[in-house]
């Protein structure tokens, strides 16, 4: 099976979770994409509810599906959020950003009572940080900002390359909150939470990649079939 089709089947099994009258977050990625596809068949079917996205694109993939989309502003609490992750520890930590929509997703996933990850299976790790760290900073400043970032990174115990995020035609990506990405190449991150800590005290990062004490649950589809972590009910 391909991974495609195993992204297909945790979204799938994401789509049980949903109950008529719910408010629901819609990730971002090829993996989340597969989940508001199959959400909008069962919209078109009847299902009600009401969804805020994560990204411009997520947004737009739910508006040409005709999901009900509402705002944070007017629905700031949400009951379930699904969305696809980079990777995934035992303990439910994540890496998230490998589509630059890190800051949207984190501000979802924080308004929901419930984040559960989709994803194939070779996502899941013993120790994070195989998958650059994306670590969304501000324009402004952006040199002294990856000083910063270097050194919070040092503090924390990790080391590796920090590198601008660009487009494919070598301009700096921009995410849709008008920001850059710096990705941290680190290896392992031995002390998520530390880092995080770190990240947060640094001027000019927005938002970083580690989602800590955020997902409840997950679905990984693999070969074997579905493997479920933490609470998915
Ligand atoms: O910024 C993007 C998101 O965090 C995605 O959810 C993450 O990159 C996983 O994407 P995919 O399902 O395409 O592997």
């Amino acid at each position: 099976m391909s991974a495609d089709e195993l992204k297909r089947q945790a979204a799938a099994r994401a789509l049980e979770l949903v109950r008529p009258g719910m408010r629901l977050g819609l990730g971002t990625g090829s993996t989340a994409k597969h989940f508001v596809d199959l959400l909008g068949r069962r919209v078109a079917e009847g299902l009600d509810v009401l969804c805020v996205a994560t990204s411009e694109a997520t947004q737009a993939q739910a508006v040409s599906l005709n999901i009900p989309m509402s705002t944070l502003d007017e629905t700031p609490a949400l009951d379930l959020t699904v969305d696809g992750a980079d990777e995934i520890d035992p303990q439910l930590r994540l890496i998230k950003g490998g589509g630059a929509a890190l800051l949207r997703e984190k501000i979802v996933a924080a308004a929901s009572a419930r984040m559960v990850v989709i994803a194939d299976d070779g996502k899941l790790v013993p120790t994070l940080g195989r998958f650059p760290l994306p670590i969304e900073v501000v324009p402004f400043g952006l040199e002294a900002t990856r000083r910063a970032v270097a050194t919070a990174i040092a503090a924390s115990g990790a080391a590796g390359d920090i590198a601008l995020r660009r487009r494919p035609d070598g301009g700096p990506l921009v995410t849709d909150g008008g920001h850059f990405i710096l990705d941290a190449r680190l290896g392992a991150i031995e002390r998520p939470e530390l880092l995080a800590q770190a990240l947060n005290m640094v001027p000019g990062v927005v938002e970083h990649g580690l989602f800590i004490g955020l997902a409840s649950g997950a679905i990984l589809a693999g070969a074997g079939g579905l493997r479920l972590l933490g609470r998915i009910e």
